[in-house]
């Protein structure tokens, strides 16, 4: 390797490592100015160097020219949607038909916020992102790859050589949707119902620069397809996806019965307010993947998990 590409290298890292940081983990280690200046040093040394610029290179997160259209992306492990659970003996009935399915007189159950965003799938090929596609109908979606790699907190690289498919929400926080639509009726544009709409509607633009100017964030909770998957739990899966360098909500919470759920549902009806970003409802998700391959799924939604639908939100002003 040469002392050119050496250094191109270092200096990769060193902007994957302050996005890691301040996107990932909220966490930022450096200032701006300091950040400015790297990637202005990168933007430089690769400008001298073109053809030693890598596809995984932080500065290619915003690609150049808008697609010409979108392509049809087929999910090999579908995205399924979840059936609704609306009041307190809904989560009963599920819980008494999850144990009588299974025999048993006790579940674990995993417990995480109901993001309220665009359903998407990230393919990583040897830890390096190769395709972003969003839910579709569940079995064909379309590819928004070049909208995905603008997203800050989702890795154009992770920390393992892993061929994992990962499958999140992707989401506008609220201040930035305020942002956004105070810019809108500036210029007399149409403000967007609500930050969901405001996420869909920037991650089907044709133009990654405006996806990239949308502050558009993203956390993750399952696996899709991954060869090498051997872990025993959801909330093992989770761990690991966090520790590739996923960001991941961190509001879960492991459930020993229905009553625990019960009460974290009822914990977070009220404290929706004070989040960063909404949420529509609390998912709930038997622990143990053995069961979820013995419920398996009915038509369009997996017997293992429901999801507990709040009440509309007032809208966000
Ligand atoms: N944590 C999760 O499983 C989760 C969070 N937010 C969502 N909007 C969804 C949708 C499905 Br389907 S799962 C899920």
């Amino acid at each position: 390797m040469s002392e050119v590409e050496k250094k191109l290298a270092t200096l990769r890292q060193q902007i994957n490592d302050y996005n890691y940081q301040y996107h990932v983990l909220d966490a930022p280690t450096v200032p701006d100015a300091e950040y400015d200046h790297v990637m202005q040093t990168l933007r430089q040394l690769e400008a001298e160097h073109p053809e030693l610029v890598t596809v995984d290179s932080p500065t290619q997160r915003v690609g150049g020219e808008p697609l010409a259209g979108f392509t049809k992306v087929e999910h090999t492990v579908p995205m399924l949607s979840l059936a609704n659970a609306f009041n307190e003996q809904d989560l009963r009935n599920f819980d008494r038909r999850v144990r009588e399915g299974l025999a048993v007189d006790q579940v674990d159950y995993v417990c995480e916020l109901k993001i309220d965003g665009l359903a998407v799938s990230l393919r990583y090929q040897d830890g390096q992102f190769q395709q972003g596609a969003t839910r579709g109908d569940g079995s064909i979606g379309e590819d928004i790859t070049h909208n995905l790699r603008t997203i800050r907190s989702i890795p154009l690289k992770i920390k393992e050589k892993q061929t994992i498919e990962v499958r999140g929400e992707a989401f506008m926080p609220k201040r930035s949707f305020l942002a956004l639509n105070e810019a809108r009726l500036e210029r007399e544009e149409e403000p967007f119902a609500n930050p969901r709409n405001a996420a869909a509607g920037s991650l089907r633009q044709l133009d990654p620069k405006i996806a990239a100017a949308r502050n558009l964030d993203i956390y993750l909770y399952a696996v899709g397809k991954w060869e090498a998957g051997t872990l025993a739990t959801h909330s093992e899966r989770l761990t690991y996806l966090q520790e590739l360098g996923f960001k991941i909500n961190p509001e879960w919470r492991k459930c020993q019965d229905i009553d625990e759920v019960i009460n974290y549902v009822n914990g977070w009806l009220n404290h929706r307010a004070d989040l960063a970003y909404e949420i529509d409802g609390i998912v709930i998700k038997i622990d143990r993947i053995a069961y979820h391959d013995i419920l398996k799924t009915t038509a369009k939604s997996p017997r293992w998990a429901i999801a507990f639908k709040f009440p509309a939100e007032e809208a966000v002003t």
